[in-house]
């Protein structure tokens, strides 16, 4: 059954980094073993420096493990692909192409785009932005370059979206109002989104499954299936709860903190 959906494996998965001028070696991931699925919606959380965005670079094909393997649908990743977009915190727009021609971009490099090609009406359409689509990167909110950045990696239709820190930028107003965008989006693909937060009420808001990580040397500490209505109430007992049970498990137990 699972052979028409998409697959991510990462199998006992070891990375190190040499520091040539130190003399040392950081071992940033520690026997990751995750598998995830096509439909699901996955955060990962934790402390700085425990490797959140050394896993998504390795599932970009950016880099590569030190031993163990990274396998989309059986396949080892040995590059970067545009079935696996990734977007980053700040998001680098291309700023002497106008909005429409940075969301075209990707598919004219792949000799794709087509005359009046629908596909960037639509997607300027779902953020909202038609009647910016000549302006340039400069003229832009945060929020707005953001939208673009995230529409830019879409109309590739990855199979795998890898979203860093995406939000990490924005005014708590806007980033509220993304996050509910973004799942607006997802939720009409489904495709896999594996996201790095450093804030935990958002990994809760928007995830099916919540993996947290702690440090020294970058390990999985528990892998959470997020069992709320898919319109959540970060108010909710459930919600809190399952806030709690991830502060707890990264030492910040009688904290009200919700990010890191
Ligand atoms: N290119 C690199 N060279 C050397 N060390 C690196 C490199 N990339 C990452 N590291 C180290 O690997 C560890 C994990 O880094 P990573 O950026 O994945 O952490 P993170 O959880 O995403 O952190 P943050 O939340 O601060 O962004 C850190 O100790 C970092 O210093």
């Amino acid at each position: 059954m699972e052979n028409n959906t998409t697959t991510l494996y990462l199998e006992n998965v070891n990375k190190s980094f040499a520091k040539i001028e130190h003399d040392t070696v950081t071992h940033a991931l520690h026997n990751i073993s995750l598998k995830l699925n096509e439909g699901e919606f996955v955060s990962l959380v934790g402390p700085s420096g425990c490797g959140k965005s050394t896993i998504l670079k390795l599932v970009a094909g950016l880099i590569y493990p030190t031993s163990g393997r990274v396998l989309v649908d059986g396949k080892e990743v040995k590059g970067p692909s545009p079935d696996r977009g990734m977007v980053f915190q700040n998001p680098t727009l291309f700023p002497w192409l106008t909005v429409e021609d940075n969301i075209a971009f990707s598919l004219k490099v792949r000799g794709v785009l087509k005359k009046n090609d629908e596909r960037l009406d639509r997607m300027l359409k779902v953020i909202g932005l038609e009647n910016f689509k000549d302006d340039y990167p400069r003229q832009l909110s945060g929020g707005m370059a953001q939208r673009v950045a995230l529409v830019r990696s879409l109309i590739n239709e990855p199979e795998i979206l890898l979203l860093d820190e995406p939000l990490g930028a924005l005014d708590a107003f806007t980033r509220m109002n993304m996050q509910d965008e973004i799942l607006r989006m997802w939720k009409q693909r489904k495709q896999l989104v594996l996201m790095v937060t450093h804030d935990i009420d958002e990994a809760i808001y928007m995830s099916t499954r919540v993996i947290v990580l702690d440090t020294n040397p970058g390990r999985v500490v528990d892998d959470i299936k997020i069992d709320l209505p898919s319109n959540r109430d970060r108010a909710s007992d459930k919600f809190i709860e399952y806030r709690k049970r991830i502060l707890d498990e990264l030492h910040f137990s009688n904290s009200n903190q919700s990010g890191l």
